[in-house]
């Protein structure tokens, strides 16, 4: 802020006694053109100040303007690109539209390079949003003692023992694998149609090894948090470490590493610079100690093959829907909590569940409880799943109707 100048000093009128009347008419002038030059200069400085005063005023109503507006209207969440000479680059998330705008000095001072700002319609940045804890408590999901076990999954024997082969020993038994001299799998790969069980694995591991389970989902890193994907991957690493045995989960890893496109878009290229993190952090997996990554996909034809290189993700696991017998055990399960009435044959009604995920039949058991509910009766019969299969066979007939006739 500018400084008030100094006033004027006051003229003083001296007059001597031995004056000539001539000589005091004289002095008396000069005093009076000093005093009216000193009026002109505060009369000036008075103007000056008044001016000072309206500048001031406006300031303030347009900082109580801005105030309001910001009190009132949403903004939207952006990175901050690049700080340029004229203002800086912002990306707006969602759309990823990239504006240049400007921004005020009080602001720029704390802001740097990939930071998260709130901006209002004008691309106006207003705020910036502290980086790390808000995305990382966003991004991933962390349990520090996940209450799945592998007797709760149905069906997949044989992908639970390649998962404690895999993931377990190495985990438990890190000695022995030493002294045998053979590297354990670096990353497990899951894949198959959804709602088969991968995320219970996941956790059913984490708990068997009493290990953080730690899952981020590909798909936010790319919807949610554009522009922060590559740094998130190296704080899942880091969290990790810092709570190790951790299992690392990656749902949808899909979404960071699908094969190149032949589209060159910014959103490309941010997708492939998270995915060269994930790569870099696997490749120094080694020296990490106690934590596994596991990661699962319903899209395994889209991956990208440089992540299921040797040291990578090289060791896959299809989970596929699970047989007549996975469905029988799914749904006794799902129904043991439950009423079931005495006529309740579960091992026949599974063959008529062809073609249904563990997820299905999961919420295929609560609806058979909610029909027993609606007819007034607490246990469920046969007849019960029967109505939940078709209402469920019948959603999923809506939900396949193209989007245009829905
Ligand atoms: N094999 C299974 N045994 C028992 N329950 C299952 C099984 N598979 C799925 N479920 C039920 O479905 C729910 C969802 O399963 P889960 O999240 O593990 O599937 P997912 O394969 O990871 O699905 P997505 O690919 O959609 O993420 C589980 O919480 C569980 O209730």
């Amino acid at each position: 802020m500018s400084r008030s100048p100094s006033l004027p000093e006051r003229p003083r009128l001296e007059l001597d006694p031995d004056m000539t009347p001539d000589e005091r008419l004289e002095a008396l002038r000069e005093h009076f053109k000093e005093i009216v030059q000193v009026n002109e200069q505060l009369t000036e400085q008075l103007d000056a100040a008044r001016d000072r005063q309206h500048d001031l005023t406006d300031e303030v109503d347009q900082l109580e303007r801005e105030n309001e507006t910001l009190k009132t209207s949403s903004l939207y969440i952006a990175t901050a690109e690049e700080l340029t000479d004229d203002g800086v680059v912002v990306k707006q998330h969602g759309n990823n539209q990239e504006v240049l705008t400007e921004v005020s000095p009080s602001i720029r001072d704390g802001l740097e390079a990939g930071d998260r700002v709130a901006i209002n319609d004008s691309f106006g940045v207003k705020q910036i949003l502290d980086p790390e804890t808000d995305a990382r408590a966003q991004a991933m999901q962390v349990d520090g003692s996940p209450d799945v076990s592998y007797s709760d999954i149905g069906g997949l024997e044989e992908q639970i023992r390649e998962v404690r082969e895999a993931v377990e020993e190495p985990l438990v038994n890190a000695e022995q694998f030493r002294e045998v001299g053979i590297e354990p799998p670096s990353g497990v790969l899951l894949h198959g149609p959804p709602g088969t069980g991968k995320t219970m694995l996941a956790k059913a591991v984490a708990n068997e090894t009493d290990a953080t389970f730690i899952k981020m989902a590909g798909s936010e890193l790319v919807r949610k948090f554009i522009g922060e994907g590559a740094r998130l991957v190296r704080d899942l690493f880091e969290l990790a470490a810092e709570r190790e045995p951790a299992i690392i989960f990656i749902d949808e890893i899909d979404a960071i590493a699908a094969k190149r496109t032949e589209s060159k878009t910014s959103g490309d290229a941010e997708v492939q610079r998270t995915m060269m993190q994930l790569l870099s952090e696997m490749d120094g997996f080694d020296e990490r100690g106690e934590i596994r990554i596991i990661a699962a996909t319903n899209r395994f034809d889209m991956l990208d093959r440089a992540i299921l290189r040797p040291g990578r993700f090289d060791r896959l696991i299809e989970v596929p829907n699970p047989d007549v017998e996975g469905r029988e055990r799914i749904l006794e399960i799902h129904t043991q909590e439950m009423n079931l009435d005495d006529d309740v044959d579960l091992g026949a009604f599974a063959t008529e569940t062809d073609g249904l995920s563990g997820a299905e039949l999961a919420s295929l058991a609560t609806e058979a409880g909610m029909f027993a509910i609606r007819d007034g009766r607490t246990t469920v019969q046969q007849s019960d799943l029967h109505d939940a299969l078709e209402k469920i066979e019948a959603d999923d007939d809506a939900s396949s109707v193209p989007v245009a006739f829905a």
